[in-house]
């Protein structure tokens, strides 16, 4: 069964509905928090490059703003759906809410392939996204980011629109800025940081050392590439990446039982995150296809390209000495490979605790352009491993407390702090 055959909606649902009868949660805040609050649907319209007209079809979902703005976000893709937006929007406010963070969930999306589209292109779908929603987003109420295929240069179009229709500078208006242009320092390698910050955290209290463990990856975008290169750098030894390739259409997984050399492998990946097949052979990387990532003998997987990577299906392929599962990317266990992996005693350290690196600066970047005075790379890093372990060290408290996995309490904390926030403005 490939990803697509899961519908991410109903497991984000799923997932809440599982602890919100923990929890024992009020009738009125369930219904509330199981779904989006507000969701947009739009035509843009985009004259190409050959003179035509072609209407994509663009998304903005607001599932919770009652601790702030909504947060979260826009990801460009050919499957997007709906769905995956209603459930990257829902677990965006649990993201922030379980890093303590003043912002709710949001998210966005556009359907189209990058792959296809000119930079002139993107733009025009930059702009035209901003035009369809841009009376009900902005700093005050909802705050975008940078998601899969999309990034600072696309925030900038996004920015410099919003700021032409309202006639100012709104720079807290978007997060994933370029440097230079009221991007944070650390914004880029946030997400992935963060993911090897919840983990060096978790081996430690595993009393395993890092620089002793081997790990298989799966995508090398902006997410990978940065957890990536930050576990390597802390001693760990990447033995496996997998990645899309556009030309094929299909994935492959680059192996070298010898350990990758990730920089050798950035520079020979396009801006979308594909290895080069025939550089990599030149440079000994056996090919293997697609799925072979999570078959490795090593100590950690860190899924770090979409959901439902991991399901019914593959999951009995994971290694018997894999000791962790570190989500990268968001969404990609589903819960019946979450069943597994937890009667096989793997902790999976979940996605939107684990991921919340890059939101995390995000609010960092909000803060700088706020008071206009920007931080260096130094004080940005420790102010996220900071707030990375904090909330990593909460989540672990109340697993081991009330005898759930880490996935169960880290919804426990953020729903608790979400309903809150809801029944104090008098929502529910
Ligand atoms: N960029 C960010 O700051 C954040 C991203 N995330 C999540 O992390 C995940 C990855 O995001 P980014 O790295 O930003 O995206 P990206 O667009 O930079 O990279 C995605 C990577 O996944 C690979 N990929 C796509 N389909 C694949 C498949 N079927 N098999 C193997 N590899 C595949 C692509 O080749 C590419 O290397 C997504 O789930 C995203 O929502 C979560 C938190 C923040
Ligand atoms: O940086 C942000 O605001 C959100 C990043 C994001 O979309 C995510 O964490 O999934």
């Amino acid at each position: 069964m490939t990803h697509s055959s899961y519908n991410p909606y109903k497991i984000a649902q799923y997932q809440f509905d599982k602890v919100a009868d923990l929890l024992e949660l009020d009738d009125g805040v369930r219904q509330l928090l199981r779904q989006p609050m507000r969701e947009y649907h739009f035509s843009i319209p985009v004259r190409m490059d050959d003179g035509t007209v072609r209407v994509f079809n663009g998304f903005r979902v607001q599932h919770n703003d009652a601790r702030g703005p909504a947060k979260g976000g826009i990801r460009f893709h050919p499957m997007e759906t709906v769905d995956t937006v209603r459930a990257l929007s829902m677990w965006m406010t649990w993201k922030c809410a379980v890093v303590d963070i003043p912002l709710g969930g949001g998210k966005g999306g556009v359907i189209c392939d990058p792959h296809q589209l000119s930079m002139r292109e993107q733009e025009q779908i930059c702009r035209g996204w901003v035009r369809q929603i841009a009376k009900n987003i902005g700093p005050w109420s909802d705050v975008p980011a940078p998601d899969v295929m999309t990034d600072g240069q696309h925030m900038l179009w996004m920015l410099d629109e919003f700021e032409t229709i309202h006639g100012g500078r709104f720079p807290g208006f978007i997060t994933g800025k370029p440097l230079g242009n009221g991007g944070s320092q650390g914004r880029t390698e946030a997400t992935g940081y963060g993911v090897v910050y919840v983990l060096v955290t978790a081996l430690d209290e595993m009393g395993i050392a890092l620089d002793k463990t081997t790990a298989s990856i799966q995508g090398f975008g902006n997410v990978a590439q940065h957890a990536a290169r930050l576990y390597t750098q802390l001693g760990g030894k990447v033995l496996a990446i997998s990645c899309w390739d556009q030309n094929d259409m299909t994935s492959y997984t680059y192996r070298k039982k010898s350990g990758v050399n990730v920089i050798e492998l950035q520079d020979i990946a396009d801006k979308f995150g594909t290895i080069d097949k025939k550089r990599a052979a030149d440079l000994g990387y056996e090919l293997l296809p697609g799925d072979a990532w999570l078959e490795q003998d090593v100590d950690i997987l860190i899924p770090a390209a979409l959901e439902s990577q991991i399901h019914r299906d593959n999951v009995e392929n994971i290694a018997p000495g894999v000791k962790v599962v570190a989500e990268g990317a968001n969404g990609p266990t589903t819960p019946e490979a979450d069943e597994v992996l937890h009667q096989r005693n793997i902790l999976t350290l979940p996605d939107f605790l684990t991921n919340a690196g890059g939101v995390t600066c995000s609010y960092f970047e909000q803060v700088q352009c706020n008071t206009n005075y920007f931080w260096d790379k130094n004080e940005v890093l420790q102010k996220l491993e900071k707030y990375m372990t904090s909330a990593y060290i909460a989540v672990g408290d109340v697993a081991r407390r009330q005898k759930i996995s880490m996935r169960d309490a880290a919804y426990v904390i953020a729903i608790n702090r979400v309903a809150k926030a809801v029944q104090a403005r008098g929502w529910a």
